[in-house]
């Protein structure tokens, strides 16, 4: 399977194209319009996500509501673009077009229009502009930023669909902690039935208090000019042993959704099932011991968050991601003017104070890409009833105590 986005924060669109999934995935416009929408929610995003829309369209490989195989292309269109035609513009544009908007002397549009020198510390600007050969952060920031997760959970709106259908695998994602606020310990561990809930509360958590508490902490780094980052967690429910494997780093499981978290923007820690808290432990406390329960090999605790050897346990996959604070911090960090190379201040323009939110469903979507390709290399298939049948045949296959 191989899958990959492109586009700019303020360009026309973005893209998303993706090879490899099989036949007979049952998913419609409405349902990836309904993903991106999630994506969207929550405390702490900024303006820009109450007054764009994700214009998606489908372009490629789905045909009725049901994919056909073939590569799916598709394309969200941002809605921000008419603002954006000359600074962002593929062609050349007159200079002095870019300096003062033709006739209306618009503050926004002169400001949009000037080269970024001021990079924020934290955000890509800096080494962007160093590395790339830039003058300016405009470039740099376009690409850098999370807007392109758009693309990534549309995508995996489509992986999701497949690993329900094909394998009865089901993912949640809720939030553990924003700043200094963490859900309690003993607090119970959300279901898939769980998720409408989870979409509904503001700050994504499964403890009422704990969300408030979120919500406040928000409230508070917003009214004081500052941001703040947290930890998500993805759990997926009906997990066949057996997905990734020990044979080499490129095919561990663990190692792969390591990777996939990683790379989502602001993403500084990944943790699979109790990991930081595992290293504190000593062996007899840190392990998941095997029992047989009505015929079926089981664990009595799941610490170990679903994987062992580099391969899906058949417990439930546990792993959670530790998000910085937003870069863009509106108390202004210390910066250099990169023009004159003096002390300054960092480009201030409106942004998200906590990407903490969107952040869980972004790590739900980059797990679900990662888990549909671990499938599709163990049971192969050209179309879902083929997934099934593989799947089935080597769930079947094993001893008999663990089918
Ligand atoms: C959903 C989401 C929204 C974000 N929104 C902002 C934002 O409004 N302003 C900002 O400075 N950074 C934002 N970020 C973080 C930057 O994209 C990120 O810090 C930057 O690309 C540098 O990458 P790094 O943090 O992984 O090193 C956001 C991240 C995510 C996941
Ligand atoms: C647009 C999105 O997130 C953006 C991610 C982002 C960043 O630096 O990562 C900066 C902000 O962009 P702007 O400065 O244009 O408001 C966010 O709004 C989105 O998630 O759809």
């Amino acid at each position: 399977m191989l899958w990959m986005t492109a586009g700019e924060s303020h360009g026309p669109a973005l893209v998303g194209v993706i090879e490899g999934l099989p036949a007979g995935i049952e998913v419609q416009s409405s349902d990836i319009s309904s993903a991106l929408a999630r994506r969207r929610l929550g405390a702490g995003r900024g303006s820009r996500q109450k007054f764009e829309k994700d214009e998606l369209e489908i372009l490629a490989g789905i045909r009725h509501g049901v994919t056909i195989g073939s590569p799916i292309a598709l394309v969200i269109r941002n809605s921000e673009w008419p603002k954006w035609t000359k600074v962002m513009s593929p062609d050349p544009v007159d200079p002095a077009d870019l300096l003062i908007d033709a006739g209306t002397g618009d503050e926004r549009e002169i400001s949009r229009n000037k080269k970024l020198t001021r990079p924020r510390p934290g955000h890509a600007d800096l080494v962007g502009m160093m590395k790339y050969g830039f003058d300016d952060a405009r470039p740099v920031l376009e690409r850098a930023s999370a807007r392109e997760t758009a693309t990534r959970v549309a995508l995996g709106e489509v992986a999701a669909r497949f690993l329900d259908q094909a394998a009865g695998i089901q993912l949640v994602s809720h939030v553990v902690r924003v700043g200094s606020v963490e859900v309690p310990e003993g607090t119970d561990q959300p279901w898939p039935g769980d998720v409408t809930a989870l979409d509904e509360d503001p700050a994504r958590c499964f403890d009422a208090a704990t969300s408030e508490e979120m919500q406040n902490e928000i409230r508070r780094a917003t009214k004081d000019g500052d941001t703040l980052g947290g930890v998500v967690e993805v759990l997926a429910y009906g997990m066949p042993p057996g997905l990734g494997s020990y044979i080499s780093g490129r095919t561990k499981l663990d190692a792969r959704l390591a990777q996939s978290l990683m790379s989502i923007q602001a993403v500084k820690g990944v943790e699979v099932g109790d990991g930081f808290t595992t290293a504190a432990r000593r062996g007899s406390e840190a392990h998941d011991e095997i029992v047989v329960r009505e015929g079926r090999i089981v664990r009595k605790t799941n610490r170990a968050g679903g994987t062992e050897g580099g391969m899906s346990n058949g417990e439930v996959l546990r792993v959670r991601a530790a998000i910085k604070p937003i870069s863009t911090v509106p108390r202004a960090l210390s910066t250099i003017d990169t023009v004159t190379g003096e002390e300054s201040t960092a480009i201030h323009q409106r942004s998200d104070t906590s990407a903490v939110v969107p952040a869980a469903v972004i790590a739900e979507a980059m797990v679900a890409l990662t888990l549909a390709e671990a499938l599709l290399d163990k049971t192969g298939g050209d179309s879902v009833a083929e997934v099934r049948r593989n799947l089935a045949a080597y769930l079947a296959s094993r001893p008999v105590t663990m089918s």
